[in-house]
Formats: structure tokens, sequence, C-alpha cells
């Protein structure tokens, strides 16, 4: 691929556009809102100029909605000689194509419907990385009538952003990721509502476990009324299962409050019952890379407000020899202090906090 058109330059098609970029493809930026597309470019995401005649690939990263129509007005421009999508929804976007083409004399063949996991509950040209989709599955829909070359080219695409091809059909990728993205994200909305009129005394004691569950209800309401909208059905259905599991919850906490002891192991029996079952769910979550999950163990480190701290920190831990997996920061609240966890093979966790507290860090294993 040498040449590229991004039509909507926010979080997703500027990500794309910055990995496509450095690895020497010239890519056109396009958004209905030019100060987005400007930003991008900016941002060394490629050109806002337009391209001078048709493109390797036309990449449409717009919300949902918007997203049969962007293609198919491409398609009838001319633009490419491939187009493809990156909605979060993959049944309704292509049936709603396939009926604006109708008549125009175009047909499905050069387009095909994809879907990277991965994401922010960010958005637009700022919120950008080029690493953004890096060891993340990017879902690729494509029909027995797709082009070869339209599936190469999404093919390389997902190489250029160090992604994982997952080949899937359109509705069976909408029901998955009803079950993986969808109904939590409404949970996690339905968490953080719980917060709004709270008293400041409770919320000043948020700490990691409701950042975790409340991290993706920050994420913009009109994206995911779109989302939701070309996905209720099978969205529906799991939020029911919840609010089944929900009642016995609290039927089995009730049971908790009660004077009789039958009645309280009936309940102890009840909030294990799905807390047993929420460790079993877990632990089939793919770690990084999608592979089966790794078991990590954290140090954490007090870290003071000032800069160069966590460089100092990777250093350290380079020094003593121990690869650091993953990490989180929690800053404590109203403090110009927090804890970087840092996440390691369990058999260097006493390495890693002998090195560090040698060189001055409080840890806490
Ligand atoms: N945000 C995520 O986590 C995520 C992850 C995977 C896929 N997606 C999908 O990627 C797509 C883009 O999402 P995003 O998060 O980048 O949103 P975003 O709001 O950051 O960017 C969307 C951009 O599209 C532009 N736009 C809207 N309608 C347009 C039109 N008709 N023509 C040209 N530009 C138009 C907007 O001005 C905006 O800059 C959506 O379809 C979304 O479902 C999002
Ligand atoms: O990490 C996030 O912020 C996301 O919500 C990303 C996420 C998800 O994993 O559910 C959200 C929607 C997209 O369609 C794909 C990815």
């Amino acid at each position: 691929m040498r040449t590229a058109l991004v039509i909507g330059a926010g979080l997703i098609g500027t990500s794309a556009a910055l990995s496509l970029t450095s690895r020497g493809v010239t890519v056109h930026l396009d958004d209905h809102d030019l100060d987005r597309a400007r930003t991008a470019a900016s941002l060394g995401a490629g050109t806002d100029a337009a391209p001078d005649g048709p493109v390797d690939l036309v990449i449409v990263a717009v919300p949902p909605a918007h997203v049969a129509r962007a293609v198919a007005d491409a398609m009838v421009r001319g633009l490419g000689r491939a187009y493809l999508d990156v909605a979060s929804v993959k049944g309704g976007p292509r049936r709603e194509l396939e009926a604006l083409l109708r008549g125009t004399g175009q047909d499905l063949a050069a387009y095909l419907g994809t879907h990277p996991m991965a994401g922010k509950e960010k958005s637009g040209p700022l919120a950008a990385t080029g690493d953004l989709f890096e060891g993340r599955p990017w879902v690729l829909t494509p029909t027995r009538d797709t082009d070869t070359e339209a599936l190469n080219l999404a093919l390389e695409l997902v190489s250029f952003c160090r992604a994982v091809p997952i080949v899937m059909d359109a509705d069976a990728h909408d029901r998955a990721v009803a079950l993986v993205s969808h109904m939590p994200h409404l949970v996690s909305s339905m968490v953080a509502a719980r917060l709004e009129n709270a008293e400041e005394a409770a919320v000043r004691l948020c700490g990691p476990g409701i950042r975790d569950v409340t991290r993706i209800a920050a994420s913009d309401p009109r994206m995911w009324i779109d989302i939701l909208s070309a996905n209720p059905g099978p969205v529906a259905d799991l939020l029911a299962e919840v609010s089944a599991d929900l009642d016995e919850t609290v039927r089995a906490l009730r049971a908790l409050q009660s004077e009789d002891e039958t009645a309280r192991k009936e309940g102890v029996g009840g909030v294990e019952d799905v807390l047993r079952r929420g460790n079993a769910g877990q632990t089939r979550v793919p770690g990084k890379h999608g592979s089966a999950p790794r078991v990590y163990e954290a140090v954490v480190v007090l870290i003071t407000d000032q800069p160069g701290q966590l460089a100092r920190i990777f250093a350290d831990a380079e020094r003593a020899g121990v690869n650091i997996e993953d990490v989180r920061i929690e800053h404590a609240t109203g403090q110009q202090a927090g804890h970087v966890q840092l996440m390691v093979e369990p058999q260097g966790v006493s390495q890693l906090t002998q090195a560090l507290r040698e060189r001055g860090w409080a840890v806490r294993t």
C-alpha cells in the first residue's frame, strides 16, 4: 500500500494514519470538521490536502450512524481501489450500505467491514497514538463477494498497525461485541451514575477498584448511542442476564441481614456463587497480545509529584534485570503523591523490591 485516505480524523482514524505514515504510506486526512484534519496533519498523521487521484485504500473512521453514507459517497466518487470502515458494529452499516448502493452501478466487492478492538474513553485526533492497535485483535468481516485486493489491503493495514487479524461473520461479530464491549459499557455507566449525586466524603475515597470499573463511562455518549442503536437486541439480552444476577444478589444480601441462621447461610451461598462465577469468567479475559492471561504480581512504589520519577523507577528496574509487564498509576486524592503499580512475573518480585529499596524507593508488595 502506497497511498491511503482517512475519512474521519478522530481517535481511530488518526491512530491508523499515524501507523501508516510511520510505515511510509502517504496518508490524506479528511474530516467534515476541517480543524480535526488539520490537527491530525500537525501531529504527523499525514496531509490534509486532497489526493489527486484514487488512493489504494480508503479508511472510513466516522461514527457508526454515518459510516454507510460516507463509504457510499467515497465509492460513488471513485476515491480508492478498496474501502473499509472501522465501526464498532458491523451488520447494520453493511446492510445500510447495500441499500444505498442499489441502483448506483457500484457493488460491495471493494468494501470490507472491519473493527479494531482497541480504543479509549477519549475521542478526537489529540487522543490518537501510533501504537493504539499493537497486539490487539482487528476483526475483518469479508463475504464470499469481497475482492481479494480489498482483503489484502485490509490485512496490510492491520499488519502495519501491528494488530492481530481475526475473520468473522458480521452478525456473529455484533453478538460477540455485545458481550465483551457493549453490555460492559452500560454496566460501567450504571456504576458511575451512582456517584453523580453521592456525598463528597464518599467520592474522596475512590480507589483503584472503582476507577477500573468506571473508566469507560467517561466516553462520548453520542458515539455510544450510535453503537447501541445498531446492536440493541443482543445487548438487551445480555443485560437481562445481568439483571437476573442482580436480583439474586440483592436477595442473597437481604438474607444476610436476617436473624435466621439458615437464611443467612443461604445468603452467603448466593453471594459466593456470583463471586466465584466472576472469578471463572475473569480468568478467560485474554492477556497482552491476545495470549492466554498470565498472572503477574504488583510491586507498589510510592512516588511524589515530581518530574522524572517514572523514568528513574524504570531505569532502576532495568538495572535490577526485571521486566515490567504492565504499569498502573494511582494518584492519591487531593495529594501531590501517588502509587505506581509495577506488574512483574512472580519470580521477579523480591529481586525488584530489594533493588528499589536499595535505591531509596518506598516499596509495598
Ligand atoms: N473510540 C473507540 O474506542 C473505538 C474503538 C474501535 C472502533 N471505533 C469506531 O471508530 C469510529 C470512529 O470513532 P472515534 O472514537 O475515532 O471517534 P472520534 O469522535 O474521535 O472521531 C470521529 C471523527 O469523524 C468525523 N466525522 C463525523 N462524521 C463525518 C462525516 N460524515 N465525514 C467526515 N468526517 C466525519 C468527526 O468530526 C470526528 O473527527 C466509530 O465508528 C467507532 O465506532 C471506536
Ligand atoms: O478501552 C476503551 O476505552 C474501549 O472502550 C475500547 C473498546 C472496548 O474494548 O470496548 C470500545 C469500543 C470499541 O468498539 C472497541 C474497543
